[in-house]
């Protein structure tokens, strides 16, 4: 099939890349030009594990192609995607300005019928409005179709070509079918593709983020009412997690979701809610718990160092919000960061992938180390903010000779408690009993 996508972000090149990798001939479009003269020449644009191979793959192949041009883009396309950015708005609503801005170009070019579909995450009510904004202008049959997307960052190309479920939101008999076919490929194994009305189907990307989301703060205070009550977080997860109505899945207790979805939609489903002036307290209290618990372990470090962190040096492991991406975006350790210089205390940071994008943030007030163990030269105490893999069997003897104090921090649960205990570390984790020495 003829594709075209605009909007080459994270969402737009994973999709249209994964599109192309079953046959289709994809056309991505975005104004950004350096962007789009980079991605033609071959060089992906965004850190994604497993995405390079299939996009050169592709591109050389002649099913991947790059324009600034919304009009050649979509010329010959039978289905456009949008994968625009909707970017929080002041009030914490979801900002549509980029997707009705080009609505009302395609409104305004369309010679022929087309299938329009939304595939950035959109408020309840959104295909509506973009059908509003093209029907202003356009002479020609279209139908606007809602389809949100469930991928995860870091393993994002397997979320895309092995879904759990595709959600398809049109009354269009018409969109169903070209929807369908274009999605058969990738639901063999047999997971549904699901199809409902749009504003269902816009309702329910919020509501599985919110629901994950929830999953979490529950555990989260779960974890902090094991520490009060002397139980074993990992061992309340397992007790409940073989529970099939519970799930496995999202029930791990660290310091708190972060990244570009889980925060913003959360807060864009409580907005929606209140605009039909419902007060969604769940959400409300999953927003409030999440937010003191990017700074959980902040107390326990202050305990430990008599509530005086001046002069104190830290090292930190793990900034991006979780591991296999470069994105810092809503991340824990950027919060910790900041507590940790304003107390007074120095930072010396490492992460495999995400480097370059703090010192983007935050610059110098921290020192980013060449490699794990450096980070360690001097520490008072050693902090651990995101579960890369490479930090999961550490040299404990690198970490014991290069620490001031054989302590650590760890934010993620990554070490057995027995164990630490048995190499002689203070360690204090999220929902276990700390060990101290
Ligand atoms: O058990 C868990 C799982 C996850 N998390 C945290 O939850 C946050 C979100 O993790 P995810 O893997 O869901 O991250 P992503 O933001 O990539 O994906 C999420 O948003 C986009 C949607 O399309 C995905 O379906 C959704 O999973 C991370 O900060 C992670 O550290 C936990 O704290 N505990």
């Amino acid at each position: 099939m003829k594709i075209s996508v605009v909007g080459t972000g994270y969402v737009g090149l994973v999709t249209g890349t994964c599109f192309a990798e079953t046959g289709n001939d994809v056309v991505c479009v975005d104004i950004d030009a350096n962007k789009v003269k980079k991605l033609s020449s071959g060089q992906v644009t965004i850190y994604e594990p497993g995405l390079e191979k299939l996009f050169e793959r592709n591109l050389k192949e002649g099913r991947l192609h790059f324009t600034t041009n919304l009009a050649e883009g979509i010329a010959d396309a039978q289905v456009i995607f949008l994968a625009l950015p909707t970017p929080p708005g002041e009030d914490g609503s979801a900002d549509l300005s980029y997707i009705l801005g080009v609505a009302e170009q395609l409104g305004k070019i369309l010679t022929d019928y087309k299938v329009i579909v939304d595939k950035s995450t959109v408020p309840v009510g959104t295909a509506e409005k973009v059908r509003a904004v093209i029907a202003k202008h356009c002479k020609v049959p279209f139908d606007v179709v809602s389809n949100p997307e469930f991928l995860r960052e870091g393993v994002a190309v397997d979320d895309f070509m092995k879904p759990d479920r595709v959600v398809i939101g049109t009354e269009s008999e018409r969109a169903r079918k070209i929807m369908g076919d274009l999605y058969a490929p990738y639901v063999r194994q047999g997971n549904p593709v699901i199809y409902m009305d749009e504003k269902s189907a816009e309702l329910t990307k919020y509501a599985a983020n919110s629901f994950l989301a929830t999953k979490i703060s529950f555990m989260n205070e779960i974890a902090i009412l094991c520490e009060k009550l002397g139980a074993d977080v990992d061992m309340v997860r397992r007790g409940i997690g073989s529970d099939e109505r519970i799930g496995k899945r999202f029930l791990f207790p660290g310091i708190g979701y972060g990244g570009s979805c889980f925060p913003k939609d959360v807060q864009a489903l409580v907005k929606s809610s209140e605009e039909v002036s419902y007060d969604f307290k769940i959400l409300n209290a999953v927003m409030d718990v999440n937010e003191k618990q990017k700074l959980f372990l902040l107390p326990k470090i202050e305990a430990y160092f008599n509530n005086d962190l001046k002069g104190k040096h830290f090292a930190l492991w793990g900034l991006a919000f979780k591991p296999n991406t470069d994105d810092i975006r809503e991340a824990p350790a950027l919060y910790i960061i900041e507590a940790l210089t304003k107390a007074g205390a120095t930072v010396s940071v490492f992460d495999p992938e995400a480097m370059p994008n703090v010192r983007g943030v935050v610059g110098d007030i921290v020192t980013y180390a060449e490699h794990q163990y450096d980070s360690l030269e001097n520490a008072d105490a050693l902090i651990i903010a995101t579960e890369w893999s490479v930090f999961r069997t550490p040299d404990f003897d690198k970490i014991k000779s290069s620490l001031k104090n054989q302590v650590i921090f760890d934010g993620r649960n990554l070490f057995e408690v027995s164990r630490m205990q048995e190499l002689g570390f203070h360690y204090e984790s999220v929902g276990r009993t700390p060990v101290n020495l």
